[in-house]
């Protein structure tokens, strides 16, 4: 890709990433739960995300990994079609995002959410259920009671009346999975999912991921822990700024892979 403007960063260019399946065909992959070609997005003049080629299988736990500024929240809005990539083409589920809006659910970063709006923990929890209900219909009993089940799944049926701004870190974190859970959607995308929640919190939502992923949904998590990554995450995709290296855990989570994307400071 050789776009005029903007600039591509000024880093030496990735060595080794991570190559396509081989069975891929065609922009749209339908084995693939996410397949990305040629992707860069920039913010005025500056490039965050510089030539993207991605393909995330089906099923796996996934984390986007990189230093602060690396790109990765902007990789996730790309996906959900919030950014408008100067170049390149997202497919979701083997199709462009639009008509697969509704089989992608959002758990977004805590920081980025308005927790003064006045609404109850099982009303934020009931937004799943809208795209399934279409514009006219409003949620009945039968959403209700899923909307409590998902509460109940993550340990928050005793605060489903709370208001959101009146929830700690973790509890707002569960009550946005909750929403994930409703929705029911085969990729979700979470963002810091971790951010400021205790140990036993964190240990709640990786035994959900675990357990979403074993019932075959895709997952991909922008997580800060390297200490914890190998342990969490099947798969890795390490970013910054360009796509490092994607793949199994086992085999690209790797000392030389990491001290790419961060530097040579990682030990
Ligand atoms: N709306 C915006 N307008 C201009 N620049 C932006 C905007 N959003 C992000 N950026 C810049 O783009 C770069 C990538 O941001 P992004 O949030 O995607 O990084 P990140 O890897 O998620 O970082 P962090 O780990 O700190 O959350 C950063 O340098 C950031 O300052």
């Amino acid at each position: 890709m050789t776009p005029t403007s903007p600039t591509p960063p000024s880093s030496e260019p990735a060595k080794a990433v991570a190559p396509r399946p081989p069975d891929a065909s065609g922009p749209c992959a339908a084995d693939s739960a996410i397949d990305i070609h040629d992707l860069t997005v920039a913010y005025g003049e500056r490039p965050v995300l510089w030539d993207i080629d991605l393909a995330v299988p089906r099923g796996v736990l996934a984390a986007v990994i990189g230093p602060n500024g690396a790109g990765k929240t902007t990789l996730i809005k790309a996906i959900l079609g919030l950014v408008r990539p100067l170049t390149g083409e997202i497919c979701v589920l083997g199709e462009p995002y639009s008509p697969r809006r509704g089989c992608v659910a959002y758990v977004p970063q805590r920081s980025s959410v308005d927790w003064d709006f006045p609404t109850t923990a099982l009303d934020v929890v009931l937004m799943g259920t809208y795209a399934r209900l279409g514009w006219f219909r409003r949620p009945g009993r039968r959403e209700r009671q899923q909307a409590l089940e998902a509460l109940e799944r993550v340990g928050m049926q005793d605060l489903a009346y709370r208001q959101i701004g009146q929830l700690s870190g973790g509890q707002q974190q569960r009550i946005f999975l909750a929403r994930a859970l409703v929705q029911n959607a085969p990729l979700i995308l979470l963002d810091e999912p971790f951010q400021g929640v205790d140990a036993v919190t964190e240990q709640t939502i990786v035994t959900l991921l675990r357990q979403l992923r074993d019932q075959g949904h895709t997952l991909l998590v922008v997580h800060h822990d390297l200490q914890t990554a190998a342990q969490y995450f099947d798969w890795v995709i390490l970013l910054n700024v360009r796509l490092i290296a994607s793949g199994p855990t086992a085999s690209t989570f790797t000392l030389e892979n990491l001290q790419r994307t961060y530097g040579t400071t990682v030990r």
